[in-house]
C-alpha cells in the first residue's frame, strides 16, 4: 500500500525585498503510513507550518515532490481534497453563530449529510454547548469546533497543526482518546505539536524537523531506542565546580547541558571518558547515570534547543543536520 503522505526533497525559500531570502525548507522528506497517528515535531520556525501549507497547496514550493493518498500534489489536490481534513491555521468562526449553525453551514457548503453535524459535535465533546454562540467559547472549545469541522467529511487523512493548543489537561486527554479512536477506525492522523509527552503517548511514529530538514523519523519506540545511551548525567563532589567542569567537557568535544545540580553530557563514546577527562583537571564525579530517554530529551538533543543557563536562545538557533538516512540524521 502506498504511503498516505510522502514528501521528498521539499524546498521553500521565502523572498522579500526588505529581508532578502530565507530558506524555510531545505530538502525536507517525510513519510506517513496508513492508519498511523504521526507526530510532526520541530522547534519554532523550523518549517512545520510551511510544510503543511505547501502540502495543501497554500504555498508554492521551489522544489521537491509530494503525494497525498498516493496522488501527486498540488496537481491532484482537486481530487484528493475531499479525503483530507486539515486545520493548519486557527480557523476563524462567526462569533454570533452557534457551533451547530457553524457546522451546518460548512456541511451545506461541502455537500455533507446534516446527520454528520450531530455526530461530530458528540465526537469532540461539544454536544451540550452546541447551541451557544461561538463568541462565548473558550480557546479549547474553539479548538474542538475546529476539529469537528475537519471531521465533517469523514476524511481518510486528518492534518492538525497544534490540536492540543489551549486545551486543559482533561481536554488534552479527550483529544488523545479522540485521535486514537479515529486511527482505530482507519483514519490516518498527522499532528504537529510542542507537547512532547503527549506526542509520545499518542503517536505511533514521528518526524522531527530542524531548520527545514528532517533530523529523525520512524516509530516512536525506534526513535527512542536509537537514542538510548546517547548521554549521561554527571554530578560532581562539589556542585560549585559544575560550570568549570562543563567548560572542560565542551573544550574536549562533548555537548553539555547544565541543570540545577548536574550536567547532561552527550556526544561522548564511553561514560568512562567523562570521569577521566574531568579527573585529569581535578574535578571528581560523584554520580554518573545514563540519561533517561524520552521524546523531549531526543527532541532537545537533535534540534539542539535545550535551554542553556544565562543564555536566551534565539529562534533560529537549532541544529542543522544532513538529510536523515535509515531513521537518523547524521
Ligand atoms: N510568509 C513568510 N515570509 C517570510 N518568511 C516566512 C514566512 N512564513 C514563514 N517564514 C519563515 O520560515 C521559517 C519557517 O516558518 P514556519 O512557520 O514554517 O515554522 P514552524 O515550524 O511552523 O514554527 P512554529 O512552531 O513557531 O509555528 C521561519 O524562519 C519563518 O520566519
Amino acid at each position: 500500500m502506498p504511503a498516505v503522505l510522502e514528501i521528498s526533497g521539499l524546498e521553500k525559500t521565502y523572498r522579500s525585498r526588505r529581508r532578502g531570502a530565507r530558506k524555510a525548507l531545505d530538502g525536507f522528506d517525510m513519510v506517513v503510513e496508513s492508519g498511523e497517528v504521526h507526530g510532526f515535531l520541530g522547534p519554532n520556525g523550523s518549517g512545520k507550518t510551511t510544510t503543511l501549507r505547501t502540502l495543501l497547496g497554500l504555498i508554492t514550493p521551489n522544489g521537491g515532490t509530494m503525494t497525498l493518498l498516493g496522488q501527486r500534489v498540488p496537481a491532484a489536490l482537486p481530487h484528493v481534497a475531499r479525503r483530507v481534513g486539515a486545520i493548519v491555521e486557527s480557523p476563524q468562526f462567526f462569533p454570533n453563530f452557534s457551533a451547530r449553525d457553524t457546522l451546518s453551514l460548512l456541511a451545506d457548503a461541502g455537500g455533507v449529510n446534516k446527520q454528520r453535524v450531530t455526530e461530530v459535535l458528540e465526537q469532540v465533546g461539544l454536544r451540550d454547548r452546541a447551541k451557544e454562540r461561538v463568541g462565548t467559547y473558550s480557546l479549547g472549545m474553539k479548538q474542538r469546533l475546529a476539529v469537528a469541522s475537519a471531521l465533517l467529511k469523514q476524511p481518510d487523512l486528518l492534518i492538525l497543526d497544534e490540536p492540543a493548543n489551549g486545551l486543559d489537561p482533561g481536554g488534552i486527554r479527550e483529544m488523545r482518546t479522540l485521535m486514537r479512536g479515529l486511527a482505530a477506525s482507519g483514519m490516518t492522523v498527522v499532528l504537529s505539536s510542542h507537547i512532547l509527552g503527549e506526542v509520545q503517548l499518542i503517536c505511533d511514529s514521528v518526524t522531527i524537523i530542524s531548520r527545514g530538514r528532517r533530523v529523525a523519523y520512524g516509530p516512536v519506540a525506534d526513535v527512542l531506542a536509537q537514542h538510548a545511551g546517547a548521554g549521561v548525567t554527571v554530578k560532581l563532589e562539589s556542585a560549585d565546580d559544575l560550570s568549570a567542569a562543563a567548560e572542560v567537557l565542551i573544550a574536549a568535544g562533548a555537548r553539555v547541558t547544565p541543570e540545577a545540580d548536574r550536567l547532561v553530557v552527550s556526544n561522548v563514546e564511553k561514560p568512562a571518558w567523562v570521569t577521566r577527562t574531568l579527573a585529569e583537571k581535578g574535578y571528581f564525579v560523584s554520580e554518573l547515570a545514563p540519561v533517561k530517554v524520552d521524546l523531549e530529551s531526543v527532541f532537545l538533543e537533535l534540534t539542539q534547543t535545550a535551554p542553556v543557563a544565562g543564555q536566551a536562545r534565539q529562534v533560529d538557533d537549532s541544529a542543522v543536520a544532513a538529510p536523515a538516512q535509515g531513521g537518523w540524521g547524521v
